[in-house]
C-alpha cells in the first residue's frame, strides 16, 4: 500500500500483465472503431473541456456469458478470449485486495469477497482508453478531477500522466509512475460508503504524459470492481474500526445497479438534459475522501 490514508495499492505484480500488454497490443486497431458508442461529454465544467481521448466498457457479465449480452462491435467479438482471460486474472487481483482489506477492516471473514464474486452479477468491466497526443500548445488535462464510481479499480498504464490528490486542503496532485509488471489498485467509493468514510476514495486526474512520454499515444487498461448488483450500499456491520453513524443519521436506501446507472449516466444531457451539468447531484465522495472537515478518526486506520 502507497500510504495509509491514500490507499491506493502499486505494485501488484502479476502474471496478468503479460495479458495486459496482449490487449493493449490490440487496441491500436479496436478502439478507434468503438469509440463512438459511448462518448460522453465534458466532465470538466468550469474549465475547457478535457482533451478529446476514445474509451469503450466491456461488460464481465457479458465477456463470461452470465449476464445480458450487448451489441459488440467484430472487432471486439473476435477477443473474447482474450478479454475472458484478462477479467479473471482481473478479479483474481481484486480478491487478493479484498482478503487484505476484510483483514484490516477486521471485518468477518469473506465479507468483501462475498460482495464481489466472479459469477456474481454486477457492473464490473473492462475499461479501454486511447489519448492521443495533445500538440505541445495544448497540455490541458486529458480526464478531468473525479473519483471512481466502484469498489476497487485495478490500472495497468505503460505512459505516465495518472495524477492522484493526497487528502489534506494543502494538498498538491502528485504523478503516478507507472512501474513495469505492476499495476496499480484505487480504492473507489462505495468502500467510503461500506466503511463510513474510514476508507478514503481516491482522487485522480488524468493530465497529458510527462517528458518526451507527452509525443505517444497513451493506452489504459482498466478493471473496474463493482458491488453486486442487487446489494444496498451502506455502512457495514460487524468490524469495530467501521465508525459508527453519526446520531440521526439515516443512510439512503440504493442498490449498486442503480447507483451505478446514477453515477454512470448522471452527466449524459441526453438523458438528463440540462440538469446533467449539475455537477454536485452526481459527484462521488470527494468531500469525504479529501478530509478537510475530517470526521473521521484516522487513528482506526491502523
Ligand atoms: O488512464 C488512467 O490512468 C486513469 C483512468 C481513470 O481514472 C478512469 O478511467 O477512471
Ligand atoms: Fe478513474
Amino acid at each position: 500500500m502507497a500510504g495509509r490514508q491514500t490507499l491506493l495499492f502499486t505494485s501488484i505484480k502479476h502474471k496478468l500483465y503479460q495479458d495486459a500488454i496482449d490487449l493493449h497490443l490490440v487496441q491500436p486497431y479496436t478502439i478507434a472503431e468503438m469509440s463512438d458508442v459511448l462518448r460522453m461529454p465534458s466532465e470538466d465544467f468550469n474549465d475547457l473541456p478535457p482533451f478529446p481521448k476514445d474509451f469503450y466498457n466491456v461488460s464481465k457479465d457479458d465477456i463470461l456469458k452470465q449476464g445480458t449480452r450487448w451489441p459488440t462491435p467484430d472487432v471486439l467479438n473476435a477477443q473474447r478470449v482474450l478479454m475472458k482471460n484478462f477479467t479473471k486474472y482481473a478479479h483474481e487481483i481484486v480478491l487478493l485486495a479484498w482478503e487484505l482489506l476484510n483483514n484490516h477492516l477486521g471485518l468477518p471473514v469473506g465479507t468483501l469477497l462475498k460482495m464481489h464474486r466472479l459469477e456474481g452479477i454486477s457492473g464490473d468491466q473492462i475499461h479501454l482508453i486511447k489519448a492521443p497526443p495533445q500538440p505541445p500548445d495544448d497540455r490541458r488535462t486529458a480526464l478531468a478531477e473525479h473519483t471512481d464510481f466502484d469498489s476497487i479499480t485495478v490500472l495497468f498504464n505503460r505512459l505516465g500522466g495518472l495524477q492522484i490528490l493526497p487528502p489534506g486542503d494543502q494538498a498538491e496532485w502528485c504523478y503516478m509512475k507507472p512501474l513495469l509488471g505492476h499495476a496499480i489498485v484505487n480504492l473507489s467509493d462505495a468502500l467510503v460508503k461500506f466503511t463510513n468514510g474510514l476508507l478514503r476514495s481516491n482522487i485522480h486526474r488524468v493530465s497529458s504524459p510527462p517528458g518526451t512520454q507527452a509525443g505517444t499515444t497513451r493506452y489504459s487498461l482498466v478493471y473496474f470492481s463493482r458491488p453486486e448488483d442487487d446489494l444496498i450500499l451502506k455502512r457495514l456491520q460487524g468490524s469495530t474500526k467501521i465508525p459508527p453513524l453519526a446520531k440521526d443519521e439515516v443512510e439512503e436506501e440504493i442498490n449498486s445497479k442503480d447507483w451505478i446507472i446514477r453515477r454512470g449516466l448522471g452527466r449524459r444531457p441526453g438523458i438528463h438534459g440540462t440538469k446533467a451539468f449539475d455537477w454536485t447531484s452526481f459527484r462521488g465522495s470527494e468531500e469525504k475522501s479529501r478530509r478537510i472537515n475530517a470526521q473521521v478518526n484516522l487513528a482506526q486506520l491502523s
